[in-house]
């Protein structure tokens, strides 16, 4: 079951923007002090064009509110100026640290969320949704700050100024705060729907870019094209149902405003006309008016920049709420080295270096993979694992690696229960080479270097001839050659042999090795064997994970695994006496008579 806690976008932005002590704080409060002085100087300057108006009417001396006027409106443009600076910063420190602490999370997650979510939405939260957060700080938050403080000071202004006019600016005011009230209900909701859209659109195109050239094949791009299209039709028809709640919205502001200054000038204008109002008040309220009229327009813009911001800060709060693999397993009760269970005094060389006692697996809440399966793998050996397709056998190197947890039962490596030793721990122990033989996007170094950093080029080149890869060496551009994304200027059997080279490299106690020579021809796995025996003659261990038999036949130990358990387990010789299921997997294979599958109990 996907589990969706209710994250919240106002505590992932204080999180990212207060709680955490990086330096940001200060930020926060400039820019808090910028908003509550943004609005003294529109409040001054009406007052001031009010002396100024008086002034000349009375005819009286100007020098003094024209300098004040010209000084009050160059502070303006430099707290203007201070504070576009400093929230722009804030927003982009919020916008960098977010991602980070994405990504952070993102690369630390249980294997099992990845197998749960779409990549292409995670990376849209990533990319997408956290430029979305930069516009609530740097034109969201504080503007609206600015706006309410600007507004509650000129309605105490204009209350003192003429009562009666306020009383006329806040009745149609009233109805554009109707009109923002009714819209922000809704805003965050469909901006979230939207955004969620554009995670479905990308993760549905990161899908097709996979597949392309099997796509180009079966003919079916207008097809995908058609999937990401509609996925881009429901954020274009979520960003329609935006618009138009904002369309209706502008407006009534704007319309609300326009009413006011009618209002204002035909009552204000009688009574001036009738000498109860002098001239200079009612320029001064107007002045207010109209210096409301913009902060408030761009509050209506912020509010919905906000909404559409916090529903981007809800799905990256999202993720930023899901527990490591570390921290859902619990820190795990040691991170220490080998040792037997239970710990204590020096650590004892256990003869086992992988014990499966009465395992039971299944995938998220799937049917069980594997129910009650034990075997044991001695230090130093080459045990293989060997079965039908679907049987468990893959299965079995990831709870060894602990990408996953296993439900019952007990796994030791290295004498050690795996939920008693961090995932670190158990991993510091092994090495593998996955089925697939994922290579990255990069230079021919960098994968190489990936589980040793510290390895020297001479050691590079060396490993890539242990695994027949010299050739690679012979292009111009030698270990810097650029394997272009998932090296796909390599073939099907330079990738597993470079997967093989990383894992040498890393060189650890236990290797594991998944269809390590499915793409490889019989010379080069020849190659390989005698490598894997060296291995094992300087007392490291390997399971090997293969569907062809042949590559298996010298391994000391041969478990079968077939619907989820262990069935048999043995030498090659002695699987083919005594395992049925063994005996129709290598015939299959060419490596006994077929006549030899009449044998009694084969069906058994
Ligand atoms: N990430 C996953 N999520 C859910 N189910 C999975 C996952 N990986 C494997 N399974 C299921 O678990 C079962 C065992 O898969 P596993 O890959 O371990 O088998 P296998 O013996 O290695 O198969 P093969 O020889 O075809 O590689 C299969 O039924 C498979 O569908």
């Amino acid at each position: 079951m996907r589990r969706e806690r209710p994250a919240s976008g106002l505590r992932t932005l204080r999180r990212l923007a207060w709680d955490r002590d990086n330096g940001r704080r200060h930020l926060v409060l400039l820019g808090c002090a910028a908003s509550l002085l943004a609005p003294v100087v529109p409040l001054l300057q009406p007052l001031i064009v009010r002396d100024i108006v008086s002034g000349a009417e009375q005819q009286r001396a100007l020098l003094a509110p024209v300098v004040l006027l010209a000084a009050v409106t160059l502070a303006e443009a430099v707290l203007t100026g201070a504070q576009v600076y400093l929230l722009k910063r804030l927003a982009e420190g919020v916008v960098v640290d977010t991602r980070l602490a994405l990504v952070r999370r993102l690369l630390r997650l249980p294997i099992v969320e990845y197998d749960r979510r779409r990549l292409g939405d995670l990376i849209s939260r990533l990319s997408t949704d956290t430029s979305l957060l930069r516009s609530v700080i740097s034109n969201g938050v504080f503007d609206i700050v600015s706006a309410v403080l600007l507004g509650i000071g000129s309605i105490t202004v204009l209350a003192l100024i003429d009562p009666l006019l306020l009383a006329i600016t806040l009745s149609s005011v009233l109805l554009a705060a109707v009109a923002l009230w009714t819209l922000m209900a809704s805003l965050r909701g469909i901006s979230r729907t939207a955004q969620e859209h554009v995670g479905r659109m990308t993760a549905e195109f990161e899908r097709a870019l996979q597949g392309v050239r099997t796509i180009r094949v079966f003919d079916a791009t207008e097809r995908e094209y058609e999937r990401v299209a509609r996925r881009a039709g429901d954020a274009y028809r979520a960003g329609l149902r935006l618009s138009r709640r904002e369309a209706v919205v502008q407006p009534a502001v704007t319309t609300a405003i326009q009413i006011a200054v009618f209002m204002v000038l035909l009552v204000g204008g009688y009574r001036v006309s009738s000498g109860s109002m002098p001239l200079g008040d009612l320029v001064a309220f107007l002045l207010y008016l109209f210096s409301i009229v913009l902060p408030l327009n761009q509050a209506t813009r912020a509010l919905t920049t906000v909404q559409v911001g916090l529903a981007a800060a809800d799905r990256a709060g999202e993720v930023l709420e899901i527990p490591t693999e570390q921290e859902r397993a619990g820190a795990g009760r040691e991170r220490g080295g080998p040792g037997p269970a239970g710990g204590g005094g020096e650590p004892a060389v256990t003869p086992h270096m992988v014990e499966f006692r009465d395992v039971g697996f299944r995938y998220d809440g799937g049917p069980p993979v594997l129910s009650g399966a034990t075997f044991t793998v001695a230090r130093g050996s080459c045990t293989a694992v060997v079965g039908p397709s679907g049987g468990g056998k893959s299965t079995v190197l990831a709870l060894i690696a602990r990408f996953y947890e296993h439900g019952s039962g007990t796994i030791r490596v290295d004498g050690r229960d795996v939920r008693e030793l961090s995932h670190e721990a158990v991993r510091s122990r092994l090495s593998m080479v996955e089925q697939g033989a994922p290579v990255f996007a990069g230079s021919l170094r960098e994968n190489l270097r990936l589980g040793a950093p510290g390895a020297s080029d001479e050691e590079l080149r060396s490993v890539l001839g242990d695994v027949e890869l010299g050739e690679l060496l012979d292009h111009p551009d030698g270990l810097d050659r650029d394997l272009g994304d998932a090296g796909i200027v390599l073939s099907g059997g330079q990738r597993q042999r470079l997967a093989w080279a990383r894992a040498l490299l890393h060189d650890h106690e236990l290797l594991l090795l998944d269809e390590p020579t499915s793409s490889l021809d019989s010379e080069t796995e020849s190659r390989l064997q005698r490598l894997l025996r060296s291995r094992r003659a300087a007392g490291h261990t390997t399971v090997m994970v293969a569907h062809r038999l042949a590559p298996l036949v010298d391994c000391d130990r041969i478990i079968v695994l077939a619907g989820g358990t262990v069935t048999a387990e043995g030498t090659h010789a002695s699987l083919l006496r005594d395992s049925p299921l063994y005996r129709v997997l290598a015939a299959h294979q060419g490596l006994v008579d077929v006549e030899d599958l009449a044998t009694p109990g084969l069906t058994g």
